[in-house]
């Protein structure tokens, strides 16, 4: 049986094997990488783009449950298809199953829940894709801090501003009657809060009282998209 012994204060590795011999090497320290180097592509950004002809970009899609968020990721990815514009949508509900199936919905958990899937995304931008991130997101510190992970006009956020009562009648879950009567501690918009985005790209909003709807929503993305340049590289 091989004893593995490593100290993170010195950045050295020593091994046991069978016969006692000692190994020593140098590893990078858990929790505070040391040794490691970024590595450029031979291909660029620029080039990738050229050949999907589209600017790789997030689109942040901020709100609270039952707010529309899913509704227009899927519309706008829809329509971008229908354009040959490539995008992929990133559902909080569904990173949740995967990368972030260890998060709960603690302030740090989102926080860090927010994080992941803004490197992800970030990541897909650089891809050359517009990637649709549809989380709720709901503090303003973790949002500005994706923005601040790509150049500013790369992040568009767009809010979804759907009063809570609208939010809560649609219920589509049954989440907001479980957390009006104490059964989710917590949840966003009843005893969480959510801060609303002081200076988005996009609001999407009632006009006399009616929701815009899916494709009209998405209609909205695809013009600023559209109108900075985004849809042709
Ligand atoms: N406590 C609490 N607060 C808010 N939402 C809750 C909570 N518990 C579970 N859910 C369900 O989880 C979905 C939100 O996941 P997100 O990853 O988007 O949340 S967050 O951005 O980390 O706050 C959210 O999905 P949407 O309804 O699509 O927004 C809810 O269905
Ligand atoms: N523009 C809209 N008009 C009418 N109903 C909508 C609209 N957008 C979403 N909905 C409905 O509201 C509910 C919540 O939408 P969803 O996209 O799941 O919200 P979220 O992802 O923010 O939780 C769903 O039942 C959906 O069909």
């Amino acid at each position: 049986m091989a004893l593995d012994l490593a100290s993170s204060e010195s950045g050295h590795y020593v091994s046991l094997n069978q016969q006692g011999i000692k190994k020593c090497s140098v590893m990078s320290v858990i929790g505070n990488p040391t040794n490691i180097f970024w590595h450029e592509s031979t291909v660029e950004k620029a080039e990738r783009q050229k050949l999907i002809n589209q600017q790789g970009c997030v689109v942040w899609i901020t709100g609270l449950s039952g707010s529309g968020k899913s509704t227009l990721a899927c519309s706008l990815n829809r329509e971008l298809h229908s354009r040959g514009k490539l995008s992929y949508v990133l559902d909080g509900d569904n990173v949740r199953h995967g990368l972030n199936k260890n998060l709960g919905f603690s302030p740090e958990d989102r926080t860090e829940n927010i994080r992941r899937v803004g490197e992800v995304a970030k990541l897909f931008a650089d891809a050359g894709l517009i990637c649709i991130a549809s989380l709720i997101s709901p503090y303003r510190k973790d949002r500005e801090s994706c923005r601040a992970m790509l150049t500013d006009a790369n992040f568009i956020e767009v809010f979804m501003n759907m009063p809570l009562e609208v939010c809560e009648k649609r219920d589509p879950k049954g989440l907001y009657k479980l957390a009006r009567a104490g059964k989710i501690k917590g949840f966003t918009g009843i005893d969480d809060p959510y801060e609303p985005p002081l200076n988005c790209e996009i609001k999407i909003e009632q006009n006399n009282g009616i929701c815009p709807s899916p494709r009209d929503m998405a209609g909205q993305v695809v013009s600023y998209l559209d109108e900075n340049g985004f849809l042709h590289a």
